[in-house]
């Protein structure tokens, strides 16, 4: 039996962090300092911790990062402080924090972030964009996919990729970059019918769901890549992906871990988009 490689997320995202410590040392000096404004429209557990984690990341590759704390906004606050922040010529990136409050959704806010400015994909036009193979900001954690199995020389043209899930911010997005990089897509979700046998043609399996340890061995071909994207929260305090990484182990060729894996990409991208978004 072949030995299941663990896909490390942190170091790709040493690798990264070298390249835009680089360029944005070099902005910097040209008088532009990579800013991102983080907006926090919720209190919420996952988020705060996400929200460190962005400025701690910010900090050590020299982006600077203002946190915007809402309390309580409303619809029209929050769609104002987006407006005025993608106005700001000081801010080149925005990122807006989910969950939102009550009764408003990612598209109706993510539409108050200028598309050049959307460095995590939020606005709907910059989906459209990816679709229209025009250049845009993929939501971050899409693009981690990407990165990784890019950094790990994983063929994609002609090849079949399953993503397991369709979320606007994951999922779909996802698809269309995998589509964009030649490979055959089939986009699975709670309604498909024989799941496990669809996902086990995979040669790059992305899984993107949301459930706990759903995605077992019998979901993957043999050899296959598979990216787990999932973070549900464990009742110890710990973080499980969406794929059973024991099972799975027997079968796949290589695996990203959670924690470890698409995680620490993400955040790193999103400093990329930052530096890109102020012409870096
Ligand atoms: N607009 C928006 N975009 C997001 O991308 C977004 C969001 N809102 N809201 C919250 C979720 C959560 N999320 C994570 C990112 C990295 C890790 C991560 O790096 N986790 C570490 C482990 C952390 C631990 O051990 O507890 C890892 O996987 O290695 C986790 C979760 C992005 N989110």
């Amino acid at each position: 039996m072949p030995v299941m490689r663990n896909i490390d997320g942190r170091a790709i995202a040493k690798t990264i962090a070298a390249e835009v410590t680089a360029a944005a040392a070099k902005l910097t000096a040209d008088g532009v300092t990579p800013t991102l404004a983080v907006v926090v429209p919720t209190d919420d557990e996952a988020t705060a911790w996400y929200v460190r984690s962005i400025e701690r990341t910010a900090a050590k590759v020299g982006v600077r990062c203002r946190t915007e704390r809402l309390t309580d906004p409303t619809a029209e606050s929050l769609t104002a402080l987006l407006d005025t922040l993608s106005a700001d010529d000081s801010v080149h990136g925005v990122i807006c924090q989910t969950p939102l409050p009550d009764g408003l959704t990612l598209a109706d806010v993510g539409s108050h972030i200028a598309v050049d400015k959307d460095v995590d994909g939020a606005n709907p036009a910059g989906l459209g964009r990816l679709a229209a193979g025009l250049p845009t900001f993929a939501p971050a954690t899409a693009a981690a996919v990407l990165e990784i199995l890019r950094r790990e020389e994983t063929p994609l043209t002609g090849r079949h990729a399953v993503v397991i899930g369709r979320s606007t911010v994951v999922g779909k997005p996802a698809a269309l970059l995998l589509l964009a990089e030649n490979a055959t897509v089939t986009v699975c979700h709670s309604r498909t019918e024989d799941l496990a046998a669809v996902c086990a043609r995979a040669d790059v399996l992305v899984a993107a769901v949301g459930r706990a340890r759903m995605v077992t061995g019998d979901f993957v071909k043999p050899g296959a890549v598979v990216v787990d994207v999932g973070t549900n929260p464990t009742d110890d305090g710990g973080l499980v992906g969406d794929v059973d990484a024991e099972s799975a182990a027997d079968v796949a060729s290589a695996l990203t871990p959670v924690p470890g894996g698409v995680g620490p990409v993400t955040t790193m991208l999103l400093m990329r988009h930052t530096v890109q978004a102020a012409g870096g």
